[in-house]
């Protein structure tokens, strides 16, 4: 029978739709951040979802070569369709997003061009940007080495100045100096800022930058003393393979003086190293701006994960039906509840906390160009710790969102086995989450030697400032409904990121030396900078709540997600909490109870709630998250897409399994 026997034009979900309290439109406005956004990436999505050559629904059957070339195709389409529709900046980057495969031009575009942007001087920018702008070289990013990825400084491929002949000698002295990982190295770059330690004068100056052209712009074959390849396929099917992650060493290759990158520091013609008076961390300007989008990355695909698990714990029945009568919505077992509806609260709170990010990160950047580099400390702390906080926290979710729909989850057609797949390196790629935490860590224990020297600090950690009242305070909670206080939540989470911290200080300063102390106490500040960074979420989305948030109802639903964004994260890290003396007990289980009256009141609005991300059928990508709630048939649709449906028959069964058959029948005439 085909499936389209079964499946109507009805809105399976349309009784779900009806209970909902708030205007959704409003929701989306606030979840995009304006009206604007919402108009913008609806046309967007649209643009992609109508168009046959970005269809994706057959990806993860693909072989890698014809995933990789269908990658190349669409990269190529939608380049075609940005120059003939005109698109803006904005408009074109949400193509590529709704497109929703990882390739070439996400390195070329975030990071090949930010890095020459952000180290480039002015005469190198309109060279090399030009060129980029418009597509006549591709570029990717080329730090991480086969040795080393974390550890920047330990990078080992050589720059050396030729005075002779005024040019760099490009080198992988070793094995483990093969450069390894960057996307689009492998099979498409024409070029990349490579970073590699730069010598003149026979002396080491450590990591800089530098454009090197890798391909011949005639025949794309790789350029004398070049060796180059992709490092192989990867985790999961479809996913992250559509992305030719590359492996490449150098041998002596010669470039020009002028392709160093030479903003932050120059080398003269007559090989003498001069350094800009500007700090020299801005050379990790590109993964400071890369790492603030990754957290509206993370709140991205942690809303699609949400909005297939909740339509289709809408749709799924299971038990509890009594004399014939209708079974049971799995999303309506507490125990589905309190799983998924913090991660429901976790998106907005992610998405809120990217926007704000991304007002922080321009304005640094506006102050960088004023030459204050007052505020770069704080950008690497909140751009390092929330982009591992929110992705560790998203690759989880994902994860448990596949178990919360069951054995359907774990179908390819579900969308979610490809989300984590690609998801999943967000946790280690633009620094290792734990790195990048022990960095928070580093910048929590500065702030606290300094509120202990009087100095006032400012920013995320102004709180710290408050030491005398946090370091003894009690928390005012004392009925169900006092967890409804923002202020009362504010405090103990203020409370606790501060205690752990003074306590992982006063730790260090018992042990031999201040590194051996960082190093002996390195979980306990990492569990002290998660604190930090949960905090920054959940005053974000208080700060959010202050604003002016229009559409019926919409505010009061912010403010219940809110509530178990903070609520939830106190249960998970009740330990911390109690230890800490920030709650008692008591309050803990008042907190809990809390949350239990949240997740009912937010059932009767979650598919709403979710249909207020906005995201069409086609980048949603799954058959349990369809909009329609029309799961059943879609899934039935899709398994006979699969290759191995192609003949009744299978491939092998004349070798293999005719043969077995036959055997076996005769052996048991015998
Ligand atoms: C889209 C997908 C594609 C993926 C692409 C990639 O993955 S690309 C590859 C992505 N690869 C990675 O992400 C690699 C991850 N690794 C790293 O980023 C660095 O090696 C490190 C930060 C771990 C250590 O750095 P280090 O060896 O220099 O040692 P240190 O700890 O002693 O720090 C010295 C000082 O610098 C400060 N500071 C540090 N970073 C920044 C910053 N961004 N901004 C501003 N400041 C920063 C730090 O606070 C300290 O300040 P203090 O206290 O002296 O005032
Ligand atoms: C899909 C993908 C795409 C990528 N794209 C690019 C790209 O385009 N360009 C590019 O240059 N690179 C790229 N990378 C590389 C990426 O940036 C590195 O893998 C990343 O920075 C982590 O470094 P590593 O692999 O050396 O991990 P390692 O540092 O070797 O980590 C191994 C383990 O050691 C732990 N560890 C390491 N140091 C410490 C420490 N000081 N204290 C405590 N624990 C520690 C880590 O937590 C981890 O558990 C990509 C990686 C992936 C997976």
């Amino acid at each position: 029978m085909a499936a389209a026997d079964w499946g109507g034009k009805a809105d399976h979900l349309a009784g779900e739709r009806a209970t909902a309290q708030f205007d959704v439109d409003g929701m989306k406005v606030a979840w995009a951040g304006s009206r604007h956004a919402v108009e913008v990436a609806d046309r967007m999505a649209c643009l992609v979802a109508s168009d046959p050559v970005f269809r994706k629904d057959t990806r993860t059957m693909l072989s890698r070569k014809e995933l990789f070339k269908d990658t190349l195709k669409k990269a190529a389409h939608a380049w075609k369709r940005t120059v003939e529709l005109h698109l803006t900046e904005e408009e074109a980057n949400l193509l590529r997003l709704y497109i929703d495969q990882p390739g070439y031009v996400d390195l070329h575009w975030v990071m090949f061009v930010p890095a020459i942007k952000g180290q480039g001087t002015e005469e190198q920018q309109k060279k090399w940007l030009t060129m980029a702008y418009k597509f006549q070289i591709i570029g990717t990013y080329a730090q991480t080495e086969l040795g080393h990825g974390s550890n920047v400084q330990g990078l080992e491929t050589t720059a050396t100045f030729d005075p002779s002949t005024d040019e760099f000698i490009m080198h992988s002295p070793t094995l483990t100096s093969s450069k390894w990982w960057p996307g689009g190295l492998g099979k498409t770059s024409t070029h990349a800022v490579v970073y590699a330690r730069l010598i003149t004068e026979g002396k080491d100056y450590g990591i800089h930058g530098f454009i090197m052209q890798l391909r011949s712009l005639d025949d794309h074959s790789p350029l004398p003393g070049i060796t180059i390849g992709d490092i192989g396929g990867k985790f999961g099917s479809g996913a992250y393979n559509s992305m030719d992650n590359g492996v490449m060493r150098l041998d002596h290759v010669r470039i020009p003086r002028d392709q160093m990158l030479m903003r932050l520091a120059q080398v003269t013609r007559e090989g003498k190293y001069v350094h800009s008076d500007v700090p020299k961390q801005l050379l990790y300007g590109t993964m400071v701006y890369v790492r603030q989008t990754i957290v509206a990355d993370a709140s991205r695909a942690l809303s699609r994960a949400v909005c297939i698990a909740v339509r289709y714990g809408a749709i799924r029945k299971q038990f509890g039906s009594k004399a014939g009568g209708p079974e049971t919505q799995v999303l309506n077992y507490k125990t589905q509840q309190s799983r998924l509806f913090p991660f429901l609260a976790s998106a907005y709170a992610f998405r809120f906390v990217g926007q704000w990010l991304k007002w922080l990160y321009t304005d640094v950047t506006q102050k960088l160009e004023s030459k204050d580099f007052s505020t770069l400390p704080e950008a690497h702390a909140c751009t390092a710790g929330l982009k591992s906080v929110t992705t560790s926290a998203t690759a989880d979710a994902i994860e448990e969102c596949q178990k919360l729909c069951g054995g359907h989850g774990y179908l390819n057609s579900s969308g979610l086995p490809e989300l984590f797949a690609v998801n999943l390196p967000a946790c280690t790629y633009e620094g290792d989450n734990v790195v990048l935490l022990l960095q928070v860590a580093r910048f929590l224990m500065k702030t606290v030697s300094q509120v202990a020297s009087g100095k006032q600090p400012v920013g995320t950690t102004a709180y710290m400032g408050n030491i005398q009242h946090l370091m003894q305070c009690k928390s005012v909670v004392n009925t169900v409904e006092d967890w409804l206080n923002p202020a009362a939540i504010k405090e103990v989470f203020e409370a606790r990121a501060l205690r752990m911290a003074v306590n992982c200080a006063q730790n260090i300063s018992k042990a031999p030396s201040q590194e051996e102390g960082f190093s002996e106490l390195s979980p306990d500040l990492v569990e002290a900078a998660v604190a930090h960074v949960q905090l920054i979420i959940v005053t974000k989305f208080i700060e959010k709540l202050q604003e002016d948030i229009l559409g019926h109802g919409v505010k009061e639903q912010l403010q219940k997600l809110c509530g178990i964004y903070a609520l939830h994260l106190i249960h998970k890290h009740l330990g911390d909490f109690l230890s800490t003396g920030c709650v008692t007990a008591r309050q803990g289980s008042l907190a809990n109870e809390r949350l239990g009256k949240l997740y009912a009141q937010v059932r009767p609005n979650a598919v709403a709630l979710v249909d207020a991300f906005d995201y069409t059928d086609h980048y949603l990508g799954s058959a349990l998250g369809r909009y329609d709630g029309d799961v059943y048939s879609a899934l039935y649709k899709e398994a006979w897409k699969d290759p191995l449906n192609e003949t009744v028959v299978p491939d092998g069964y004349q070798e293999h399994l005719r043969p077995l058959l036959k055997q076996q029948l005769k052996l048991s005439r015998l």
